[in-house]
């Protein structure tokens, strides 16, 4: 059976993958997956339901049934948990905290494949993750390991703060990046490492056009490859 095609960019927090992929999906015209954004809602439901973030036996039942809809309009998402609009409440720093924490749990990240896998629909799907291209896709016809370096991934998400309005330490969002880099590679099951056949990219000192560039070019051929 033909299977739709999939890009996968992985990488650590503040990469660009977010950036990247959602302008790869519209140049495209095809789906796109935020795991992370499931991870995190995952993370908000815990914290509903008085779950903690080290129950593993509590959260799987709770990943299983997650009562999520990503829902689109007009071009923007909205994300909606158990009918509660969390779009903006699952950006919050300590919200990405939790989700790494609950994500570090091998059931639960059992539990959630099915849904991500869902995502995969014509015309073609740009997933955006960790573990998206070992784990979840690993047979994607393109697969990008983007990544730049703590100082500069702190920097970026410092003016995405300020410009939201939000007043926050470029020092305290260098040690959250570094904790959340740190547990995120050296969790058991999927950690945040590039798949053998990625393209690995680092974004240090890459403009996002520049990026986008770069990987648009390294896609088409690798899926003129595959035709
Ligand atoms: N190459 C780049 N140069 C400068 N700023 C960038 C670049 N790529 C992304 N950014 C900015 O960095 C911030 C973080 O980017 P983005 O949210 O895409 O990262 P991410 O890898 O998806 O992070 P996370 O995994 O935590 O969701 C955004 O404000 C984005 O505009
Ligand atoms: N495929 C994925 C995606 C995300 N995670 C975990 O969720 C956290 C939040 O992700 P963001 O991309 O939204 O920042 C992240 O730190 C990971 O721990 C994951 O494990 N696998």
């Amino acid at each position: 059976m033909q299977v739709s095609p999939v890009i996968t960019i992985d990488g650590p927090s503040g990469a660009g993958k977010g950036t990247v992929s959602t302008l790869l999906a519209k140049q495209f015209d095809w789906h796109f997956l935020d795991s992370g954004a499931i991870y995190r809602v995952l993370a908000i439901a815990a914290m509903h339901h008085q779950i903690d973030a080290d129950d593993e036996l509590g959260l799987v039942p709770l990943a299983s049934s997650l009562d999520v809809n990503f829902e689109t309009e007009n071009g923007a998402c909205r994300i909606v948990l158990e009918g509660e609009d969390v779009t903006s409440a699952i950006r919050a720093e300590e919200v990405g905290l939790m989700a790494s924490k609950v994500a570090s749990w091998p059931r639960v990240r059992e539990a959630l494949l099915r849904r991500q896998r869902a995502f995969r629909q014509e015309p073609g799907l740009v997933a955006d993750g960790r573990d998206m291209g070992t784990v979840v896709f690993p047979n994607a016809e393109a697969k990008i390991f983007l990544t730049a370096s703590a100082e500069e991934r702190a920097r970026r998400r410092f003016n995405q703060l300020k410009e939201k309005g939000h007043g926050v330490s470029i020092t305290r969002l260098l040690a959250d990046i570094q904790a959340r880099d740190e547990r995120d590679s050296n969790r058991k099951v999927a950690p945040l490492v590039p798949a053998e056949d990625a393209l690995v990219l680092d974004s240090t000192d890459l403009s996002i056009p520049q990026v986008l560039e770069k990987i648009t070019e390294y896609v088409q051929s690798k899926l003129a490859l595959n035709k």
